[in-house]
């Protein structure tokens, strides 16, 4: 089996008549790495709702390892054991009274033992730095501890695929970099990581692909470097060039660099070509 969701041209309109989704065909492969981007308002998170069932195409269906989604409850729990979703802003998932209650709610729903659940709690939070505030309420942490507990509430339930929307937005430099390396750490597990984001220099090093989604449909899809060169893509999607791709363009056009370089993804590739220039 080799795709974790197959998308057929969704369409989805609002009750008020907004046409978020309009014809999204799509296929995402098993470990596969997916930056979603697009302006706000393209119908990113519409999309996302859709993958774990929580809106239902009114056009179009859903594959989740390859079956259609039933919406039925059963089904929909079948869904949401293989399909995790992380919500932009915390206060919408967490609703327990301590961390390690949140954290523990969804594991012992699953149908394990206590004693098992209790194990698989203990190592995601001290995988994500969660123990040292486990027995706090959850509504007295900060913005990235909240951030943190989203996420472990949803890798404890070791889902094929994990869904985060915009996961770093509203945090400072130091809580976005942790949660970088705890997305990292959950492609190393082999989950499929599909995240939206409008960082275009994280989305450079990190993603296998990028989806650029623009008014309900999807623009452009490829490789980070290719899509970031595209640059009539990135004018009708208002997407920003990283500005490692920009200098990298002007040092090839202006002669510093060899012509036929492979395009750097990060600041620390493109040192190494100019360095390597001068020795
Ligand atoms: N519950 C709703 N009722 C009516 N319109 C909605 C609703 N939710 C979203 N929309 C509209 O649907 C369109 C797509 O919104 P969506 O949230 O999917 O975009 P997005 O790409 O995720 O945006 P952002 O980057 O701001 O999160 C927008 O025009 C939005 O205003």
């Amino acid at each position: 089996m080799e795709s974790i969701v197959i998308a057929e041209d969704l369409h989805y309109t609002y009750e008020d008549g907004t046409e978020a989704l309009r014809g999204i065909d799509l296929k995402i492969k098993f470990g596969e790495k997916v930056a979603v981007m697009g302006a706000n308002g393209s119908g990113k998170s519409t999309f996302f709702l859709h993958l774990n069932g929580l809106l239902k195409p009114q056009k179009g269906r859903v594959l989740i390892d390859e079956e259609a989604i039933d919406y039925s409850r059963k089904g929909l729990l079948n869904v949401r054991k293989k399909v995790g979703f992380v919500f932009q802003n915390p206060d919408d998932q967490l609703f327990s009274a301590s961390v390690k209650q949140e954290i523990s709610f969804g594991v012992l729903n699953l149908g394990m033992s206590e004693k098992e659940a209790e194990r698989r709690v203990e190592d995601i939070m001290r995988e994500l730095n969660i123990t040292p505030f486990a027995d706090k309420p959850t509504h007295f942490l900060s913005g990235g501890q909240k951030k943190r507990v989203a996420i472990a509430d949803i890798v404890v339930m070791a889902p094929s695929l994990m869904i985060l929307d915009e996961p770093a937005a509203a945090l400072d430099p130091r809580h976005s970099r942790m949660i970088n390396e705890i997305i990292d750490k959950l492609s190393d597990k082999g989950i499929t990581v599909l995240l939206s984001t409008h960082d275009a220099e994280r989305a450079l090093i990190w993603a296998d692909r990028v989806i650029v989604f623009h008014e309900g449909k999807i623009a452009g899809e490829g490789p980070p470097d290719a899509i970031f060169m595209d640059d009539a893509l990135l004018e009708k999607t208002n997407l920003e060039k990283p500005a490692v791709l920009r200098i990298f363009d002007t040092l090839e056009k202006e002669g510093v660099l060899r012509p036929g370089l492979k395009r750097p993804r990060s600041m620390e590739e493109l040192e190494h070509y100019i360095r390597e220039r001068k020795g």
